[in-house]
């Protein structure tokens, strides 16, 4: 099981069928069901599919030699054809000469094997490294051309040696014939003894032979089949069509093979562990033994692609992928320790483990009592094991059986009509939603298990397997290995062979499994998909049943397609990311709609969305600007700075203290406060005052209820800004603060005053980004280097810029006030009367809004929170009395817990964060 054949990017969609009239479905009928109608059974033969993943190296490589034929050859001016160099294109190259000495090298090689290019010292290593991201095509051509065998050499000093065969008579001699001169052997042994123990799957002998027994008696015990069958029914009614549903309504596409595997580890937990770790949810969520057994076996895997004096020494030093491997393991061990003694345990405690049909318990229950030599450490691993045989291997297998299905739609007609023909046979109700498949039923799914097997010849889950020769040893056909040899076979490459599967072995033909109506196996040795002889695989029955339940159910329902633009290769070594928690669908840029959709899709299944509050407020703002001209003048004609000041007062004195109005030239302040322009000797100045005015009402409402009376809702954002907000008070102040954080880092980033339109932007884009689900309405105001601003935001994110503005529940009446007395040139004085106008008038029409009026007055390099400045509402009847409880207070428990230590906080020894 060294490398298991996975697609590398197997994301499939779903496709919804509409309901679908069971009772109606039949070869000539057309059914209801969205893009399914019966069609006359033929086969696309595998060929098309073959073209689209193979034909291009095929076809480039072609293209290559075609090159070299008629471009690299060049005639010179005597007429003599000179050979470019295929690497520089040179002629008379160097390289050529070294080419040469090469071939001679190798020659010898060459004649004395028929297979690839055994390279000096590095052997057949750098043939597969060039051939590594197809490397089954390029041992099946290679295993065409040489008939089925050829020899290997790994590199000098790794030891690896022996032949890759094909042939199915070889692979009968090895796992029948003379079983016991190919056992697993020490090479895959230490490689995977870190993980697997002296599990079933790694052991040889004797201790192999007893938890072989063992697990033949349990697997096949009626009691296991019965609970396995209803475990699997109900993975997938419970959540595998959960998850498939919610894909289906959200119109997305999933990664397919991650899905399936999340399927098979939580059902093969079960099986060995009676434990569901609870993998498969819609969420995707990351289960920390999933993640570590997952990371095990990929890491395992590696110490197959090097050499042992490299892997070797990094596991002593416990450096890179040995580390992470180390860590994986010990969380994997920790669990089935865990587990093996809890039941040990329950078993000790009740004195049986009757009610439980898992493996763990079914073995420990047999062993009880008896001097077994099933130790608690040969449990875990003999547990361990068997969810890494029955993990990825039908998951792997299902999710090349629908891409077949997808590219086969004939097929897929062929397994509708056979489980219409089940479900017709049926009593009752026979409606799609309600049809749960028993273990019978599926035995009797002849042209499903055909096509299974058919997916499975063609993408065995195990491409290649091997096994190590004890002592020298001849095949049939005279081909001798040596002892410590190993002997490779490759399944892919015989499903794709004319000489093992006949002219048509690359069409995916279901047929070839059936005669007169019946399933016919295969002689093992030629399909050893699930190994052969003594060492066939102790779950193929249970693979059967659980790929034939998730495949009927799913097909049944939906129609499973590739989604557009992915092609699926397989890989050579099995990654499926189950250890991400979300599912990776390629970014297509655009807006993410994922949390709508989520909230839809809980909606959908009953979880009530918190409902809104009924809010309630009135807030406004509005931008006045006056113009002052200047009369003062002195004896020269100048502007008397002192008068200059006392007419401006506090407000723009920065300004007019620091600013010449003698000068002869027209000058103009683009910072705010003053413009002044001086034309001696007739010189005139004047000065601009302006500014922004917010004011909030103080109400806050909770329901029918007022929960705060004098609540703030004019908020800080810089000191040149401030934002009234209405909605949800929590929202408002969130989204504020969040956003005045990043103001003030922005300012010690630039030593610059804030803009109010940066502020603006960071509030829209992230009240934008939650699609109205942040409830804030925001009025936001603010002077700057620029002027004053006033803006409004939308909780979805959109914004006004007004000369005066209002929102919340109160804002039509605030508007009426503002739309018939807003003019311009406004002071400051009627601007503050006009807002608070228009706040009372919301406080007095508007029921959610009441109480104070605040107000904030922003000019440059001034603001003014001027908190209740009216009170429109005072509280006009108090109880003289006052109110008594009826009953008093009752004390029911006095406890004094004194303080363990006082912790003495010292200030100013840091930084100040503080402005
Ligand atoms: C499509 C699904 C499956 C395929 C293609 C498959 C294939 C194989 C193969 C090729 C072997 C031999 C490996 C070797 O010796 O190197 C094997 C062994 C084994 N399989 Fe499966 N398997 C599948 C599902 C399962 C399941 C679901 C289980 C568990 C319930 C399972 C349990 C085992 C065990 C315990 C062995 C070791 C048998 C032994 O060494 O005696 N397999 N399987």
């Amino acid at each position: 099981m060294a490398l298991a054949l996975s697609m590398s990017s197997a994301r499939l969609s779903f496709q919804e069928m509409t309901k679908m009239n069971i009772g109606a479905f039949g070869p000539s009928s057309s059914s209801s069901a969205k893009g399914r109608s019966l069609q006359p059974l033929h086969c696309t033969p595998l060929q098309q599919i073959e073209h689209q993943e193979h034909g291009a190296i095929a076809v480039d490589s072609y293209v290559i030699s075609e090159n070299i034929g008629q471009k690299t050859n060049v005639k010179s001016a005597n007429n003599r054809i000179y050979r470019r160099c295929p690497s520089c294109k040179a002629v008379g190259c160097i390289l050529c000469a070294k080419c040469k000495v090469f071939k001679c090298v190798t020659f010898p090689n060459k004649l004395t094997n028929k297979g690839p290019m055994l390279w000096p010292v590095m052997g057949i290593i750098p043939s597969l490294f060039f051939h590594f991201n197809h490397i089954h095509d390029w041992a099946t051509k290679a295993l065409i051309k040489t008939n089925g065998t050829f020899n290997y050499k790994g590199m000098w000093m790794g030891g690896s040696h022996g032949i890759i065969t094909s042939d199915p008579l070889k692979i009968e001699y090895m796992l029948k014939t003379n079983f016991k001169n190919f056992p697993k052997g020490k090479y895959y042994r230490e490689r995977f003894h870190d993980l697997l123990g002296d599990g079933i799957f790694n052991v040889d002998g004797e201790s192999w032979k007893e938890q072989r027994k063992a697990a033949i008696s349990e697997l096949h015990a009626t009691r296991f089949v019965e609970y396995s069958v209803q475990t699997v029914q109900a993975l997938v009614h419970q959540k595998l069509l959960e998850v498939a549903e919610n894909v289906v309504k959200l119109g997305n596409c999933i990664d397919l093979q991650e899905l399936l595997l999340r399927f098979t580890f939580d059902n093969i937990c079960i099986a060995a562990f009676g434990i569901n770790p609870g993998c498969l949810s819609t969420d995707f969520p990351e289960v920390a033994f999933a993640k570590a057994f997952e990371e095990a076996t990929e890491l395992t895997l590696i110490r197959f692609m090097v050499p042992s004096f490299v892997w070797k020494p990094i596991k002593f030093f416990q450096l890179g992928f040995e580390k992470r491997l180390k860590e994986a393991v010990r969380v994997v061990h920790d669990f089935a320790e865990k587990t093996v003694r809890d039941r040990r345990v329950e078993l000790s405690k009740t004195g049986s483990l009757e009610n439980k049909s898992d493996l763990l318990s079914r073995l420990m229950e047999s062993g009880k009592g008896q001097n077994s030599r099933f130790t608690d450490k040969l449990l875990m691993d003999f547990c361990i094991s068997f969810i890494l045989a029955g993990r990825d291997t039908s998951s792997v297998a299902l999710a090349w059986f629908f891409w077949l299905i997808d590219k086969n739609p004939q097929v897929e007609n062929r397994i509708l009509y056979e489980l219409n023909g089940i479900i017709n046979q049926r009593m009752g109700k026979k409606e799609v939603d309600t049809i749960v498949f028993t273990g019978e039923e599926l035995k009797t799914m002849v042209y499903l298990e055909a096509a299974i097997s058919e997916a499975l010849r063609l993408y065995p889950p195990v491409p290649i397997d091997f096994k190590e020769v004890t002592i020298d040893d001849f095949f049939a056909d005279g081909t001798f290995v040596k002892k410590g040899a190993r002997v490779i076979y490759s399944l892919f490459s015989m499903a794709r062979m004319e000489s093992v599967w006949g002219k048509d072995c690359l069409e995916f033909k279901p047929e070839r499994w059936i005669k007169n109506g019946k399933f016919v196996s295969e002689n093992q040795f030629r399909y050893p998909v699930f190994n052969a002889g003594p060492r066939l695989c102790v779950g193929k029955n249970f693979a059967y049943m659980q790929m034939k339940m998730v495949a009927a159910s799913v097909l049944l329902r939906y129609s499973v397609k590739v989604a557009e633009g992915q092609n699926a290769v397989p890989k050579v070594v099995q990654y499926c990311k189950m250890s991400q928690a979300a599912v990776d669908v390629p970014m297509k840029g655009g807006f993410n709609f994922d949390h709508c959709r989520r909230n839809e899709m809980l909606s959908n299944k009953g979880f009530k969305p918190p409902s809104f509050l009924k809010t309630g407020t009135t807030i406004v703002g509005l931008i006045f600007e006056v113009t002052h001209a200047l009369t003062n003048r002195n004896s020269q004609g100048h502007e008397d700075n002192h008068q200059l000041k006392a007419k401006t007062g506090n407000l723009n004195e920065f300004y007019v203290n620091g600013f010449s109005i003698c000068a002869m030239e027209v000058i103009y302040e683009p910072m705010r406060g003053v413009r002044c322009f001086s034309n001696s000797p007739l010189m005139f100045a004047f000065y601009v005052q302006d500014g922004v005015i917010l004011g909030a009402d103080t109400r806050a409402t909770e329901g029918p209820i007022v929960a705060d009376k004098n609540c703030e809702k004019i908020h800080y954002m810089a000191p040149n800004i401030y934002c009234c907000g209405a909605g949800t008070a929590a929202d408002t102040e969130a989204v504020t603060d969040m956003v005045s954080s990043q103001l003030q880092l922005h300012r010690y980033h630039t030593s610059r005053e804030s803009r109010v339109v940066t502020a603006l932007s960071l509030l829209k884009s992230h009240l934008f980004s939650y699609q109205g689900h942040v409830s804030a309405a925001l009025v936001l105001g603010g002077v700057d280097v620029t002027g004053p601003h006033l803006h409004t935001i939308y909780p979805h994110g959109s914004t006004d810029t007004l000369p005066f503005a209002t929102m919340g529940s109160g804002s039509l009446a605030a508007m009426a006030v503002f739309e018939s007395k807003y003019h311009e040139g406004l002071t400051r004085d009627e601007g503050i009367k006009l807002v608070t106008e228009a706040i009372c008038s919301g406080i007095f029409n508007d029921l959610g809004s009441g109480s104070n009026v605040d107000v904030c007055v922003i000019t440059k390099g001034q603001t003014e929170y001027l908190r209740n400045l009216q009170s429109p509402n005072p509280r006009t009847y108090t109880n003289e009395k006052g109110y008594t409880f009826s009953k008093k207070t009752e004390v029911l428990l006095t406890k004094i817990t004194p303080l363990k230590e006082m912790v003495e906080v010292i200030e100013g020894g840091g930084d100040a964060m503080e402005e």
